[in-house]
């Protein structure tokens, strides 16, 4: 290939929107594979099934007090502020099963938690009863009419037989863990964590152990795009950073592609003379998505299909690293897990300064989300440029700056994409 052929590869670009970048990917993107695992270990997975549960909850009908069993109808002579006195046939600890039944006039000492015998349908505390001996048996005696069904927990109050439990690509947490116990789901289906591999791409870098040298920097995106792919759900493996030669580049790619499910690059994207990641992307067995989206950062943002499996190579300056791994990354690695929310939740809020940078592709500018007199507004960071990183961790959002011919003004409503570890103070 002569040097002008190259170079018209590498600058004509055709560039596309945010949206039909991620739907191209979405078009490649397959379902990851299945595992079972403990319930211990579930947290934070994603279920791979849906499931239904297999008996009610609760499973019987449960004293919500610690008190007594009884039969509602017999109160209602209290109604007329008349005392009325039950004679207790049986204590109910939790875990066990009475083999009396209550009748009119019978009551069962009962505890939080224990099923009701048969016959009762009402309990009473403990603190509005009162006890009395008799000829060895033991009456309680209460003043006050009670409605049917009071302190008793019905079967199936919370969920019925055969009702939907938990949806495939629910995100396990806490709550989830709990009806997974609930029911018996020791081992949980989830899928497989996606693994991703990470390596970047530059001459400059050094590893984050070695001591700085004139020049260069040491590599930081590497480790941002795996905490990046931690979070969206992902296995992330760090490969060796690369110096910018196009058959090491190729070799790196060639066997994490087919060691890993997606391969993650950063660097060399762009049109300098070392950018060897956009020729890369250019040879006969790579089928290019994209690259070139109208974003800012991350406009030179490039992904490929090779043998099936996904290539992002994302932009070295490490603003344009962490968005693009934030649009495209998250969503592959969030699909394969059937997640329902692939794509970062979009809210409306009011911007929080002026923001006066205009430009003709969407800028997503990373911001720190506040509460002012109950309304939510967005603050851009001071430095957003592209190749500033010290800014990243203060972001809990991107605002979406649309391509304007004038800025933004301070309390404007706009399009925020939030972080997933994004908070609002
Ligand atoms: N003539 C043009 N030059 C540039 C253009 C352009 O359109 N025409 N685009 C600019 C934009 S916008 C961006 S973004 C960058 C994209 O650069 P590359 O993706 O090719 O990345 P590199 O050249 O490899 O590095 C850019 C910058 O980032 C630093 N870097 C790289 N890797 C890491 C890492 N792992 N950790 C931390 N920092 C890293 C690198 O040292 C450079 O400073 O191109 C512009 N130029
Ligand atoms: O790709 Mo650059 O990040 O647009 O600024
Ligand atoms: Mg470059």
């Amino acid at each position: 290939m002569n040097q002008t052929s190259l170079d018209l590869g590498k600058f004509q670009r055709k560039a596309i929107q945010v949206d039909e970048a991620q739907s191209r990917i979405a078009g490649h993107v397959k379902q990851g594979e299945r595992e079972e695992v403990g319930l211990e270990q579930a947290h934070e997975r994603y279920l791979a099934m849906d499931l239904t549960a297999p008996h009610p909850y609760p499973r019987f009908r449960r004293s919500g007090m610690d008190g007594y069993a009884i039969l509602g109808s017999d109160t209602d002579a209290c109604s007329s502020g008349q005392e009325i006195w039950l004679r207790v046939v049986d204590e109910i600890p939790c875990g066990s099963v009475s083999d009396k039944r209550v009748e009119t006039g019978l009551a069962a000492r009962i505890m939080t938690g224990a099923q009701l015998p048969e016959g009762a349908d009402t309990v009473v505390m403990l603190e509005a009863t009162q006890l009395r001996e008799e000829d060895g048996q033991t009456y309680v005696g209460l003043k006050k009419r009670m409605e049917i069904g009071k302190n008793v927990t019905p079967i199936g109050h919370e969920i019925q037989e055969g009702q939907l439990l938990l949806s495939k690509g629910t995100c396990l947490g806490p709550g989830h863990i709990s009806v997974l116990a609930t029911f018996g789901v020791h081992r949980v289906p989830v899928y497989r964590k996606p693994r991703v591999a990470v390596f970047s791409t530059g001459s400059e870098l050094l590893a984050v152990d070695e001591p700085l040298q004139p020049g260069k920097i040491r590599n930081s995106n590497t480790y941002m795009l795996a905490s990046q792919i931690r979070e969206a759900g992902g296995e992330p493996f760090i490969l060796q950073a690369i110096h910018d030669e196009l058959d090491l580049a190729r070799a790196a790619v060639r066997e994490a592609i087919a060691a890993y499910d997606i391969v993650v690059t950063s660097g060399g994207v762009s049109v300098g003379d070392y950018d060897i990641m956009g020729d890369l992307v250019r040879q006969e067995d790579v089928d290019m998505l994209f690259n070139k989206v109208t974003m800012r950062p991350g406009s030179v943002t490039t992904a490929a299909v090779i043998d099936g499996k996904l290539l992002f190579a994302l932009s070295g300056n490490p603003g344009a690293c962490f968005v693009g791994c934030e649009l495209f990354v998250r969503p592959t690695i969030q699909m394969m897990l059937s997640s329902e929310q692939p794509y970062l939740p979009t809210w409306t809020v009011r911007l929080g300064a002026d923001y006066t940078k205009v430009n003709n592709f969407t800028r997503f500018v990373r911001s720190s989300l506040e509460i002012r007199d109950g309304q939510v507004y967005a603050i851009p960071a001071q430095a957003d440029e592209s190749s500033v990183m010290v800014t990243i961790k203060d972001s809990d959002c991107l605002i979406v700056v649309p391509p304007t011919t004038e800025g933004l003004r301070a309390g404007e409503e706009v399009r925020v994409l939030v972080l997933q570890g994004g908070q609002i103070t």
